[in-house]
C-alpha cells in the first residue's frame, strides 16, 4: 500500500513477490507488443518515459526516439488541445483516471487519427507517472462518417428512395418517397415491393423490369407512375439488387424520380421548336411531320389528301404604313379565321411572313377543296379591326390534290405553291387548281430569266432612240434612248416584255447602267458628225437607290467623251415619291455633274405639286396618257403653265396628229415627242441623225 491508499498492483496482491515480479515482467512484454492499443507513459514534466511499439509506429518513429521526448511532440491533439491539457492536469491533481473519449491527434508527420483514449495515473508510492493509452479508431470514424453520409443523401434526396430486404419487403423509405407517392411510412414498411407502391401498374412491363433486374441487377427507364390519390405522373424508375459477399440479393434499392416539371419543361421546348412564335401554328417542321403522317394515311386507305398555299395580298404596304405591330395582329387574326375554316383533323401551319399552308386530310373529293377554298377566301377578305385601324386584305390560294398533283412532299408543296403564284399572277384575291401546264408556264418564265441574265454578256441588248422636237421650229433637240432586247429565239423584244422580269430577276441596276453608257456613246458619235443632240436616259429606282450612281454617270460621260449638259435623266415619279431630304440632294448631286433632269410621265400620280419646286429639276414630261386616251386639254394647259411659272422646260409625250401638235404650240409647249415627231423627223431628213 502507498501513502494514498491506491495499491499499486492489486492484480497481484497475496502473491510471492518472486512470481510477482515474473507476471509484471510478462505483462510489460504484453504492454509492449500489443499492437492494438498505443501505451506510453509521461512523468510530470510531461516527459515520455515509456512507449510500447503500437505508440511509436502512432507516432510514426521508433520507442526509442520517442522516450525523453515531451508528449506534445508526439501527438499534439489535434483542435482540443487545451481541453486535453486540461483532463491531463486534472489526472495529475485527483490521482483519478481521466474519462476516456475519442480525439484526433496530430502526428509529428502531419497525419491525422482518431484515436479512443484514456488516461490512468500510476502510484508508486506517490503518484509517479501517467499511461496514455489509445486506440486507433481511424478506419471506424471514416465507416461511421460514411454511412452518416448515406444516410443523409438517403434522407434528404428529392428522390423516393425504397430499400427492401432479399424478399422484397420493404424495410426503409426516405422522406420523400412520402411526398413523391403519397403514402406514408406506415403504409409503406413491411408491404411487400410489388411496384403498384410505386403507382407502377403495368403487368407484362412489371414482369420484364424483374427478369432484367434479376439478371443483371439494375434496371431503370421512364415509366408512368400513380400518386396514392389518383393522379398519374411520369417518373424515371431505377432499381438495384443490392448483393451480400456470399452473392446472394440482400435488398432491392428503387429511386423513382418525378419527371414531370422535366416534362412539362421538354414539351414546351418541342413546341417552339415546332410552332410558330408569332401565331402558335404549326411552323414548317411540324407541317412536313404532319403531311408526311396524313401522307402514310392517304396511301394506305387510298384515300384524297389537299394541300392550300396561302399568301396574303399586298401585304407589305400593311407593315410599311401601319408598322410591324399592326402586321403581326393582321397574321394573328388571319391564323385564327383560318382555324375556324378548317376541322380537328386538319393542319393550319405558318411558313414564314405572310405565307400559310393547310392540310386538309381524307377529303371526299376535289370539290371539297374548293369549298374550304372559297370559305378561306371569304373568311380573310372580311374586314380587320386592328386597334385604331379598319383593314382589309386578301388573300391567294394555290391548291394540289393527293395523289393526282404529286405523290410526294415536296412536289405537292411545290405544286400548291406554283398555283398560289397564278392566283397572284391572275388577279389575286383568288383560288387555282394546280394544273401540269401550270410547270410549263414556270419553266418558260425560268428560261426566260435565264435568258435575260446571259443577255448582258452576249451582247443581246440594243438602244432605240425616239426624237425630241422643238414645237417651233421643228429641229430635233434630243432623243430618248429605249432598250430592246433581241432575243435569240423570240426577236426584237420591247422593254415592257422584259422589264419586269429584269426588275424580279435583280437586273435593272446592270442592264440600266450599260443603257447609261451606250447611250452617251451614241450622243458622241452624233455630236462627231456634227449634231449636236441631248440624248435622255432613263432612270429606275433600283440605279437611282445604288450609292454610286454619280460616278456611274461620270464614267460614263468620261469613256464616251460626252460634255453633261448631253445628258439628260428621266426621273419617274416613284424616285420623286421616295420624298426627303436625301433624295434632294441626290440630285442636286447630279445636276452638280452637269447633267439635265426630267420628270417623266408627268401629272398621272404626281399629288405633291407643291414640294415640286424643291426638287432641282430641269424638264417636265405630259405624261402621254393625257394626248393618247383622250386628249385632256385642260391638264395639258395646266401643266405647261406650271411648267413655265417655275422656268422649266416641257414636253409632250405621245403626240400623233398635226392638230395636237398645233395646239401645244399654241400653249407655249416647248418640245415634242411621239408617233408625228418621229414621222416629221424622218420628213426633215433628221432621223437618220439618231442612228
Ligand atoms: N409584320 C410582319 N411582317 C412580316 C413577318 N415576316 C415577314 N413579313 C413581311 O411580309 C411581307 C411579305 O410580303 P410579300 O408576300 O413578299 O409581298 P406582298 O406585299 O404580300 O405582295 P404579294 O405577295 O405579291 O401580293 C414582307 O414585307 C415581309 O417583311 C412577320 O413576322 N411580321
Amino acid at each position: 500500500m502507498d501513502q494514498s491508499g491506491h495499491s499499486s498492483f492489486p492484480a497481484l496482491a497475496g502473491q510471492p513477490a518472486q512470481e510477482a515480479l515474473g507476471w509484471i515482467t510478462r505483462l510489460v512484454a504484453a504492454l509492449e507488443l500489443t499492437p492494438l492499443v498505443a501505451v506510453c507513459s509521461i512523468d510530470r514534466a510531461g516527459i515520455v518515459r515509456f512507449c510500447n511499439r503500437a505508440c511509436a509506429q502512432l507516432c510514426g518513429m521508433t520507442p526509442q526516439e520517442a522516450v525523453g521526448r515531451r508528449l506534445d511532440e508526439l501527438l499534439s491533439r489535434g483542435e482540443r488541445g487545451a481541453e486535453h491539457a486540461a483532463l491531463l492536469e486534472a489526472v495529475w491533481r485527483t490521482g483519478h483516471n481521466g474519462p476516456a473519449g475519442d480525439w484526433i491527434v496530430r502526428t509529428p508527420d502531419g497525419r491525422e487519427r482518431w484515436v479512443y483514449s484514456t488516461t490512468v495515473p500510476i502510484f508508486h508510492g506517490e503518484l509517479g507517472q501517467v499511461f496514455c493509452m489509445d486506440v486507433d479508431i481511424t478506419s471506424r470514424k471514416h465507416a461511421e462518417r460514411t454511412l452518416q453520409l448515406a444516410a443523409q443523401v438517403f434522407e434528404n434526396s428529392r428522390d423516393a428512395i425504397l430499400l427492401t430486404d432479399g424478399r422484397r419487403r420493404i424495410v426503409s423509405v426516405n422522406r420523400a418517397c412520402a411526398g413523391i407517392t403519397g403514402y406514408d411510412d406506415a403504409e409503406m414498411l413491411g408491404q411487400p415491393l410489388s411496384l403498384h407502391r410505386t403507382g407502377v401498374e403495368d403487368e407484362a412491363f412489371l414482369r420484364e423490369v424483374w427478369t432484367q433486374l434479376e439478371a443483371v441487377d439494375h434496371w431503370q427507364g421512364e415509366t408512368w407512375s400513380r400518386r396514392k390519390g389518383g393522379d398519374a405522373f411520369p417518373a424515371w424508375l431505377s432499381l438495384t439488387a443490392i448483393r451480400d459477399g456470399h452473392g446472394q440479393v440482400s435488398n432491392y434499392m428503387a429511386i423513382l424520380s418525378d419527371i414531370s416539371e422535366r416534362k412539362r419543361s421538354e414539351e414546351h421546348t418541342r413546341h417552339l421548336a415546332e410552332h410558330d412564335y408569332l401565331t402558335d401554328l404549326p411552323n414548317r417542321v411540324l407541317l412536313l411531320d404532319r403531311l408526311s403522317l396524313a401522307l402514310s394515311t392517304a396511301r394506305r386507305k387510298g384515300s384524297m389528301l389537299a394541300l392550300l398555299f396561302l399568301d396574303l395580298d399586298r401585304f407589305k404596304p400593311v407593315n410599311d404604313t401601319l408598322g410591324h405591330q399592326v402586321g403581326d395582329a393582321l397574321l394573328r387574326e388571319v391564323a385564327a379565321r383560318l382555324l375556324h375554316c378548317v376541322r380537328k383533323v386538319d393542319t393550319v401551319s405558318r411558313q414564314g411572313g405572310d405565307e400559310f399552308v393547310i392540310i386538309l386530310a381524307d377529303i371526299g373529293g376535289i370539290d371539297h377543296a374548293a369549298h374550304v377554298a372559297e370559305a378561306v377566301r371569304q373568311a380573310i377578305g372580311q374586314p380587320y379591326r386592328i386597334g385604331e385601324h379598319a383593314l382589309r386584305i386578301s388573300a391567294s390560294i394555290g391548291v394540289s390534290i393527293f395523289p393526282s398533283d404529286g405523290d410526294d412532299i415536296d412536289t405537292l408543296v411545290k405544286n400548291a405553291d406554283v398555283a398560289m403564284y397564278h392566283a397572284k399572277e391572275g388577279g389575286r384575291d383568288g383560288f387555282r387548281f394546280f394544273s401540269a401546264s401550270m410547270n410549263e408556264r414556270i419553266a418558260l418564265r425560268a428560261d426566260f430569266e435565264e435568258g435575260l441574265r446571259r443577255a448582258l454578256d452576249e451582247q443581246q441588248f440594243e438602244l432605240a432612240f425616239e426624237p425630241e422636237l422643238d414645237v417651233q421650229s421643228g429641229a430635233l433637240v434630243g432623243a430618248e434612248a429605249l432598250v430592246r432586247w433581241r432575243h435569240p429565239q423570240l426577236g426584237l423584244l420591247l422593254p415592257e416584255r422584259f422589264l419586269d422580269v429584269a426588275e424580279e430577276a435583280g437586273l435593272m441596276v446592270p442592264i440600266g447602267n450599260w443603257v447609261l453608257r451606250e447611250a452617251c456613246r451614241h450622243a458622241r458619235a452624233w455630236h462627231d458628225e456634227g449634231h449636236e443632240v441631248v440624248v435622255a436616259v432613263n432612270l429606275s429606282l433600283g440605279q437611282f437607290l445604288q450609292g454610286d450612281l454619280p460616278q456611274q454617270v461620270q464614267a460614263a460621260l468620261r469613256e464616251a467623251g460626252l460634255a453633261a449638259r448631253f445628258l439628260e435623266l428621266e426621273l419617274t415619279e416613284a424616285i420623286i415619291m421616295q420624298g426627303g431630304q436625301a433624295v434632294v440632294d441626290k440630285l442636286r448631286g447630279l445636276r452638280a455633274l452637269g447633267v439635265r433632269l426630267s420628270l417623266d410621265d408627268f401629272g398621272t400620280g404626281w399629288s405633291r405639286l407643291g414640294q415640286l419646286k424643291d426638287y432641282p429639276i430641269d424638264k417636265l414630261k405630259i405624261a402621254q396618257a393625257f394626248l393618247l386616251d383622250g386628249f385632256d386639254a385642260t391638264v395639258i394647259r395646266t401643266i405647261i403653265a406650271l411648267a413655265r411659272s417655275m422656268d422649266m422646260t416641257v414636253i409632250a409625250e405621245g403626240v400623233e396628229t398635226a392638230e395636237q401638235l398645233e395646239f401645244l404650240r399654241g400653249h407655249g409647249c416647248d418640245q415634242y415627242q411621239g408617233y408625228y415627231a418621229v414621222a416629221a423627223a424622218r420628213d426633215s431628213g433628221q432621223g437618220g441623225v439618231l442612228h
